[in-house]
């Protein structure tokens, strides 16, 4: 469902500081593909995210989503159907606007919408029983700024607005990354619940190698513009933890990380 072909990005070009990043990359993710992305820093993992969302555009190359050439198309227009979560949770939502607003601001994305002080009952109770999911009370505090929530809470909330509408691919920039730990691990439960139910096809980058391989049916481990490790559903269920962390620190090194 989602193919980048021939893909060729330099940075800095004709400078003396010119890096090549990708040479030739090639991805297919296949509908419903729930993919971990691990990789050292400098990888290449937000770069590759960045041309799926537009924010960045390749040298040379394409990528197709459901049949369609984005190559070219602006990044706002992709994100009516790319939807993408953050590693800040203050970026995922509007600090001065209730969660209701959020919501409401949500659930009309890509759409011409004229923000109106009510919002219409149904919707409200829709918008509680989607945050009665979160375990957090939210439903509750539906009135409240989302600039009084917690991190955790916000990202949380992020992962909700984010899907409430159909998208034909979900981008999980180190969402959890800012996160305490007990947090973390909540956040990725809720995420996983999210896109297996919504059957959402996701592109997940981590730096968190237990999340890689617990959750998706395939990683692949980035390293310098490269996918040195592409393992499937049945490959990664073999793989252990340790084996990733070998795998990590050999590149890391090779890094200078
Ligand atoms: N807009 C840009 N301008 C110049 N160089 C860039 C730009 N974006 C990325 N790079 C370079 O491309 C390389 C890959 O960066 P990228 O952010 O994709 O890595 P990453 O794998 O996401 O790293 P990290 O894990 O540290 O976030 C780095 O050397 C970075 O400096």
């Amino acid at each position: 469902m989602l193919h980048l072909t021939h893909i060729y990005k330099t940075f800095h070009t004709g400078t003396i500081n010119e890096t090549t990043l990708y040479h030739d990359f090639n991805l297919s993710v296949k509908e419903g593909d729930f993919i971990s992305v691990i990789g050292s820093n400098g990888s290449g993992k937000s770069t590759l995210l960045n041309l799926i969302c537009g924010t960045l555009q390749a040298d040379k190359g394409s990528i197709l989503l459901e049949e369609k050439d984005i190559t070219n198309v602006k990044a706002y227009k992709r994100s009516s159907y790319i939807a993408r979560v953050y590693q800040n949770p203050s970026m995922g939502s509007c600090a001065s606007f209730s969660i209701l607003e959020n919501m409401a601001i949500a659930e009309n994305k890509g759409k011409p919408f004229l923000f109106k002080k009510a919002v219409n009952k149904d919707r409200i109770d829709f918008y509680k029983t989607q945050l009665e999911k979160l375990h957090l009370g939210l439903e509750n505090r539906i009135h409240d700024k989302v600039g009084n929530l917690s991190g955790g809470q916000r990202q949380a909330l992020a992962m909700i607005t984010s899907t409430l509408t159909p998208n034909k691919l979900l981008i999980l920039d180190e969402h959890t990354a800012a996160l305490d730990p007990k947090t973390a691990d909540n956040i990725m439960e809720l995420t996983n619940e999210l896109i297996l139910s919504k059957k959402l096809t996701t592109l997940m980058v981590t730096h968190n190698l237990k999340f890689a391989l617990k959750y998706g049916n395939r990683l692949i481990m980035m390293h310098q513009g490269k996918a040195i490790m592409d393992q499937c559903q049945t490959e990664k269920q073999n793989l252990k933890l340790e084996d990733l962390l070998d795998k990590f620190n050999e590149i890391s090194i090779e890094s200078g990380n």
